[in-house]
């Protein structure tokens, strides 16, 4: 017995070594429950040294994590002969768990009595807790997954849902648990599965690696929602069919303001009409398909005739609501196919497309030039606003759109001369002028950077003295094939273009450099006078530019008078009025120019802080033969002396025309009788002769 004892403790010796590599604890027992032997494993998997166990109850290990049950059954199994399997949680010396999976064979005698216990351990603890990690992270991503924002789905190639996270299920408006098994298509919008198929082809045969698409779901009783969705293909696993991964993403938000500033790009912000970019961009397309269909396409070219006195007396915000209504009216007089565009300030395009016959446009036309002339009531202002229209048709008129805008503009031009209410169809003799004024006004812009405007002269004589009282500055364009230019010409277009403001402060600045020029020549006692436009006179900066001017070439400012028209004088307000009131303050002449022409009010010479009164010639032509020119001519010169104005008489032509300004008594006169306006060099002649 002894020797068979012996034996086994050897050959546990023997084995041990080979054992603790294995890892695995061994302990023996014997029927007393003492231990007898525990190999290195288990010293090093308890943490308990073996002479401090040896002769002692294995039960120092229990952890207090089973209940006696647990124990009892053990026992049970082992005491009745059977090997006992199982997972037992332990306490390391150290206090920390030590989960094993233990065997206990009972060895028996040739009695069949239990003489030893051979337990192994194999300690699962770090593999427990990779396990437990393992879980507690897919856990994890699963509710990451399910609680992200983004939609996430797994599809199969074929576009069939496998799996689907919350937020998806709300983006494509399907319950959860519907969503396995559905094709994507179901909640697709109908224009965008095609695209979104053959992507889902090409990834599924690897022809790419991913794609990124911005498309539709339908959304039941409601918009559809745009999303952007990134799909690629997850890493295929052998034996499964390849799948899909796909994340959405809600960027309605983004759509909408994307949405907002298209339309701003191609709206008049004011109307909310179709801009020149969409009239332009449907004009293409009714072109492309009359061309197809050989049907009319027209375009009206339409301006309201009083817009600008009506925005210039009444205000910006009545102008903006006319052109509203004048927009509101205008749509509801046309048909669902036709476009109303604001192009420009009171400026309408009205594209008609798909007619038939010229009959049909000429009833369209007749029916906007009715509907326009209704007044419009606005703030308790009835408001009675003419219309000029100006048609030119597809493809008589133009074969593309630029060209069709083009000349109905030039139809538009000549409906506006034949008067208020009225249309005129293009016709290419039109064309001539409307080329030549094009011509002129390109040759303008590029007279003005080559500086070929230049000041001509015309003296003024004083009646009293018969000496120089000075000149008025009159522009002259110097073109270089052309030879000069009348004023007459250019400046009516220089002020429809805008293009009066660099002229004008170019005529201003020459002015004021020519009396510098002058006075270091010796010549002081003259005054110049210079024509001002009144969109000149009302820019903001026209003071501050003047007074910059004198600063500049210091000069007397009694040696500038300002000629301003009546018209300039009807649209003062208090502010323009005080800008006026600087200027004279400053010491700079005021002159009323060409009176008489305009509004001829008597009231502006008592309203006004004017110097001097220029009468224009139409008033002067006839005064030596026609008496009741000349009383009329006398009662202005009278009012005019009474407010203490010097009155100038313009166009003098003849000895006749002189004398009857001399006796009327008549300040200044300036007229070809004396000379016409003259070159700088002719002026200057001017000193010697007179004075
Ligand atoms: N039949 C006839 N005509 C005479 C006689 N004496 C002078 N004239 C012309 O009458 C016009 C007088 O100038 P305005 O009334 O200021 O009328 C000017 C003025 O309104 C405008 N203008 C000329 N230069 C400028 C300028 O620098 N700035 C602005 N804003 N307007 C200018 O152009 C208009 C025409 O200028 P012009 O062609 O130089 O024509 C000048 C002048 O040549 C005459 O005895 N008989």
């Amino acid at each position: 017995m002894q020797q068979e004892e012996d034996q086994l403790f050897r050959l546990f010796r023997v084995f041990a070594p080979v054992v603790d590599q294995s890892g695995i604890s061994y302990m023996i027992t014997d029927a007393a429950g003492e231990l007898v032997y525990v190999n290195q494993a288990f010293e090093e998997m308890t943490g308990y040294r073996a002479e401090e166990v040896i002769g002692r109850s294995p039960s120092f290990l229990q952890s207090g994590e089973h209940d006696a049950a647990f124990y009892h059954d053990l026992w049970q199994t082992i005491l009745s002969g059977k090997v006992y399997r199982g997972i037992l949680k332990n306490r390391h010396r150290d206090g920390s768990l030590l989960i094993c999976e233990k065997i206990i064979a009972p060895i028996t005698n040739e009695r069949d009595e239990i003489e030893w216990f051979i337990s192994t351990d194999r300690d699962l603890t770090e593999s427990i807790r990779l396990e437990e990690e393992l879980r507690s992270s897919r856990e994890r991503l699963a509710m990451v997954i399910d609680r992200a924002p983004l939609g996430i789905a797994v599809a199969s190639e074929d576009g069939v849902i496998q799996e689907a996270n919350a937020a998806f299920s709300r983006l494509v408006d399907l319950p959860p648990d519907e969503l396995p098994g559905t094709h994507l298509s179901r909640f697709t919008h109908p224009e965008d599965i095609e695209e979104e198929m053959v992507l889902v082809r090409a990834l599924s045969r690897g022809e790419i690696p991913s794609y990124s698409l911005e498309k539709r779901y339908i959304k039941q009783g409601d918009e559809p929602l745009w999303v952007r969705v990134h799909v690629a293909r997850l890493p295929d696993v052998p034996g499964q069919r390849p799948l899909l991964i796909g994340m959405a993403e809600d960027i309605s938000v983004r759509k909408k303001a994307e949405e907002a500033i298209l339309h701003q790009a191609f709206h008049d912000p004011l109307t909310g009409l179709p801009n020149r970019s969409l009239l332009l961009d449907r004009l293409y397309s009714a072109i492309s398909r009359a061309r197809r269909t050989q049907e009319l396409v027209a375009v009206l070219f339409l301006d309201l005739d009083r817009f600008k006195s009506i925005n210039d007396t009444l205000g910006h915000t009545i102008g903006d609501r006319l052109l509203k209504h004048t927009a509101d009216r205008l749509l509801t007089s046309l048909r669902e196919y036709d476009t109303v565009s604001r192009t420009g300030g009171d400026e309408f395009v009205l594209l008609l497309p798909g007619l038939s016959d010229g009959e049909q446009i000429m009833h369209t036309v007749e029916r906007i030039i009715e509907l326009m002339a209704e007044p419009f009531e606005i703030e308790g202002h009835e408001l009675h606003i003419p219309t000029s229209i100006g048609v030119a048709v597809f493809p008589q008129d133009g074969a593309d759109a630029e060209t069709l805008i083009k000349n109905a503009d030039v139809a538009l031009y000549r409906a506006k001369e034949m008067g208020r209410n009225c249309f005129v169809f293009y016709n290419p003799d039109q064309n001539v002028y409307s080329h030549e004024r094009l011509l002129l006004e390109n040759e303008m812009r590029r007279a003005l950077r080559e500086n070929q405007f230049q000041l001509f002269f015309q003296p003024q004589i004083d009646l009293a003295t018969g000496s120089l009282a000075g000149f008025e500055s009159l522009a002259r364009w110097n073109h270089p094939q052309k030879g000069m230019i009348s004023p007459g010409l250019f400046i009516p277009i220089a002020e429809e273009t805008g293009m009066i403001l660099p002229l004008g402060a170019t005529v201003l600045r020459d002015a004021f450099a020519t009396v510098a020029r002058w006075r270091e020549q010796g010549k002081e006692a003259f005054k110049l006078s210079v024509n001002i436009s009144g969109r000149q006179f009302y820019q903001k900066n026209f003071l501050s530019d003047v007074m910059d001017l004198r600063d500049r070439y210091r000069i007397p400012p009694h040696s500038i008078e300002l000629e301003i028209t009546e018209s300039i004088a009807m649209q003062m307000t208090p502010s323009t009025m005080d800008v006026l009131l600087q200027l004279r303050k400053e010491g700079f002449l005021i002159s009323l120019d060409d009176f008489g022409t305009g509004y001829s009010s008597l009231k502006y010479l008592q309203e006004f802080p004017l110097d001097c009164l220029k009468i224009d010639r139409s008033f002067i032509e006839h005064i030596d033969t026609d008496r009741r020119q000349r009383g009329l001519l006398a009662s202005i010169v009278g009012m005019a002396k009474s407010l203490e104005l010097t009155v100038v008489a313009e166009g003098v032509e003849t000895e006749g025309q002189l004398s009857v300004l001399t006796d009327l008594g008549c300040d200044r006169i300036q007229g070809y009788y004396y000379s016409p306006p003259v070159p700088e060099h002719q002026a200057l002649e001017f000193f010697s002769r007179t004075t």
